[in-house]
């Protein structure tokens, strides 16, 4: 019989590439997501197209079926059943959803440890987040009562994995085929860390998985230089008002600057991790190929979504920036893609302030806005160096927008 697997999150990462994997490897997944719009129609379509792409550009399409779908609120009960019964969960979220998650998994947790179970829970954690695991198990802790916590540690097993597969909302046409259909890479493995192994047999696992010792390596040499350079492309590109990433990578300006900032966080990096990581010019320059090749139509909206969580402290702006100060190495062009981001005004017009930073920047100033979205506290040498080079890049931007302005 097919083993059973749980995603907690059925979009672009969730369903075009978990459960895509998962499908080609014969599991049996219950997608579980809480926009209703989304379960409804995977319960009606019951399949849905991965549109994905090589590296030479080849397009192939893997149509997905055989899996149920669950609405997190609507079908609570049912939700909470299939946790507490799978093989396997996973789950695809934004950190805005964590929380909710772990209440989640608290209450398969107790029904679990009420029916008295003694199989493992294994739960692979994925999200572009660095500290996933530490935070998760916090979370756990909060949700737990003493006697589900004494069966947490004991049957529980929370493990970090990398989503690392670009995945993208469809193009027009794709929609047409589609609506539920996702775009992307065609990345066939998922890293996850070897503590897996403590509940589950190397065997047991789905084929596509890759183990890793050390995660917090993999998350912090991905979100702190390839996101530093993904998102630098997005901010710089929606500034210049341009849709799609590769139109982005393709100008020239925006693409030496996020190559720049990529080369002082992996600078910082190797300070962290040794020379082993360091950046060759022949992985360069595959990774300005791929960006450039315009295979996969990857929106700018998606890669600069969410700008306040992006320039957050522990994120791909302010944890290289800080690392690189901390070791001596002046990180101008990630402050400068850093500065872009308070230039992000969201399309939508019902848009909270939460979403809009350039309104909050209207509201509250520039300063007021990079202290309290940064996190940095300027009586902090290190903190305010990188506060007063986004503080003046926006400046120069913003005085370089006007000249342009006065002069056309
Ligand atoms: N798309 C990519 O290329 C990519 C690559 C690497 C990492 N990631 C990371 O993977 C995670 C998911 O990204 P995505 O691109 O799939 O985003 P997405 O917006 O396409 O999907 C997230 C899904 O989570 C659902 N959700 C929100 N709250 C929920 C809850 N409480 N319970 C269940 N479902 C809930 C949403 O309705 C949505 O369908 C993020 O952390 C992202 O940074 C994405
Ligand atoms: O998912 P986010 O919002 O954290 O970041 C947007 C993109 O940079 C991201 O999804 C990349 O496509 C992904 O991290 C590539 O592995």
């Amino acid at each position: 019989m097919n083993k059973k697997v749980v995603i907690i999150g059925a979009g672009s990462s969730g369903r075009g590439y978990l459960g895509e994997l998962l499908y080609l490897d014969g599991w049996n997944v219950v997608y579980a997501d809480i926009d209703k719009a989304l379960t409804d129609q995977l319960k009606a379509k019951k399949e849905f197209h991965v549109f994905k792409y090589s590296e030479s550009g080849e397009e192939s399409v893997v149509t997905v079926k055989n899996f149920e779908a669950v609405n997190t609120i609507e079908d609570h009960s049912e939700y909470i059943g299939h946790l507490a019964d799978a093989d396997l969960v996973m789950t695809a979220l934004f950190p805005d959803a964590f929380e909710q998650a772990a209440k989640d998994l608290a209450e398969a947790i107790h029904i679990k440890r009420k029916k008295d179970k003694k199989n493992w829970f294994t739960v692979l954690l994925g999200a572009n987040y660095v500290g996933l695991k530490t935070d998760y198990d916090a979370l756990m802790k909060q949700e737990l009562s003493d006697t589900d916590m004494s069966y947490y540690s004991q049957h529980v097993n929370m493990v970090e994995s990398i989503i690392r597969r670009i995945n993208s909302m469809p193009t027009e046409e794709q929609y047409t085929i589609d609506p539920l259909s996702v775009q992307g890479e065609d990345l066939s493995t998922l890293q996850v860390n070897d503590d897996v192994l403590l509940s589950i047999s190397e065997e047991s696992l789905p084929s596509f998985i890759i183990l890793e010792n050390d995660t917090d390596k993999c998350m912090k040499t991905k979100i702190w230089q390839g996101n530093t350079l993904h998102c630098t492309l997005a901010f710089m590109g929606l500034a210049a008002n341009k849709t799609f990433l590769y139109e982005s990578a393709r100008d020239e300006y925006i693409r030496e600057c996020a190559d720049k900032a990529f080369r002082e966080a992996n600078l910082a990096l190797t300070k962290l991790y040794g020379d082993e990581i360091q950046i060759t010019e022949e992985k360069m320059k595959n990774t300005w190929k791929e960006f450039t090749d315009d295979s996969v139509k990857d929106w700018l909206i998606r890669v600069g979504r969410n700008p306040m969580r992006k320039l957050a402290k522990n994120d791909r702006f302010i944890g290289p920036a800080l690392l690189c100060v901390q070791n001596g190495i002046m990180p101008y062009f990630i402050c400068k893609g850093a500065a872009h981001g308070f230039l992000y005004e969201n399309a939508n017009a019902n848009a909270t302030s939460d979403q809009d930073i350039a309104r909050l920047v209207k509201d509250i100033g520039i300063e007021a806005s990079i202290s309290q979205i940064c996190g940095l506290d300027i009586t902090k040498p290190d903190e305010k160096i990188v506060y007063d080079l986004i503080l003046k890049s926006y400046q120069d931007i913003v005085m370089e927008n006007n000249r342009i302005l006065s002069y056309s």
